[in-house]
């Protein structure tokens, strides 16, 4: 089975949510000709990182990009990893990802659980503690945001369950881009499975980002890299690479958990 996914690595206008839906669906309504069975989108698509506005900002309980995500899936028939959106709620903003089916049902949701210091999240963000498991058109995936990919143990903990995707999206920043790489290529070498990563281009009043994302397969092989404007990538994952790469070096059989989880 093979699956033709697609990130739209856009560039993200500073707190400007009407703006930024306008180029979201102006970048869907391109990539759609290209026929793709599940759409990602970045970090914080609707705001970028404007942090101090977000008790303003932010999306009450996400209900309007939920709405217009929802909207999207079903008027394209297609399953869209929603990237995140800064969602309010009475016990503060989350950095949070919702998962639309075909039909444009929510099909997950998971709100980033590790904040990154060095951008000042903890002191405007609350993190989330749920897994972001999820199926797309039957495959078990999971949504990572960002900085988890440092946390090489959380992700594992999903493909310990059986994801056989996980969908990371980011505003990754350009000083730390061989960061970037070498991490995602880590995470789906370790972890045999298919690592889809979409980053905004682009730049905000503190920094410049990286672009470059990625879709790699479970031997590590790059299937498809952006470079660092606007772009939308495209890339396909076939299956049967899944259990061929675990037959041949299998990791998952010889996990001792007996001396670590
Ligand atoms: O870990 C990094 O270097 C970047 C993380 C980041 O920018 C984020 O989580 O928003």
């Amino acid at each position: 089975m093979n699956m033709k996914v697609a990130c739209l690595q856009m560039d993200i206008a500073f707190g400007d949510i009407e703006e930024n839906v306008k180029r979201a669906a102006e970048q869907l309504a391109a990539v759609m000709e290209q026929e793709p069975d599940v759409v990602v989108l970045p970090e914080l698509w609707t705001t970028g990182y404007d942090l101090t506005r977000l008790d303003v900002l932010g999306d009450v309980d996400g209900v309007h990009v939920k709405g217009v995500m929802s909207e999207w899936a079903k008027a394209y028939d297609v399953n869209i990893v929603g990237g995140s959106i800064a969602k309010r709620t009475d016990d503060g903003v989350t950095n949070t990802m919702y998962m639309f089916d075909r039909s444009g049902e929510i099909v997950g949701e998971y709100s980033k659980v590790h904040l990154f210091q060095l951008m000042d999240e903890h002191k405007f963000l609350a993190p989330g503690s749920d897994e972001g498991q999820f199926t797309v058109d039957n495959v078990p995936c999971a949504g990572f945001i960002c900085y988890d990919i440092r946390f090489p143990e959380w992700l594992r903990v999903h493909t310990s369950k059986g994801a056989e995707v996980l969908f990371v999206v980011a505003e990754w920043p350009l000083p730390r881009l061989v960061h970037w790489r070498t991490l995602l290529t880590a995470r789906a070498i370790e972890n045999q499975c298919y690592v889809v990563a979409c980053n905004r281009a682009g730049s905000d009043p503190n920094n410049v980002f990286a672009g470059h994302s990625m879709i790699i397969d479970p031997w590590g092989e790059v299937v498809a890299e952006a470079g660092e404007g606007e772009e939308m990538l495209v890339g396909t994952l076939d299956f049967a690479k899944i259990p061929e790469v675990r037959r041949g070096i299998p990791v998952f059989e010889d996990r001792r958990p007996d001396l670590y989880k």
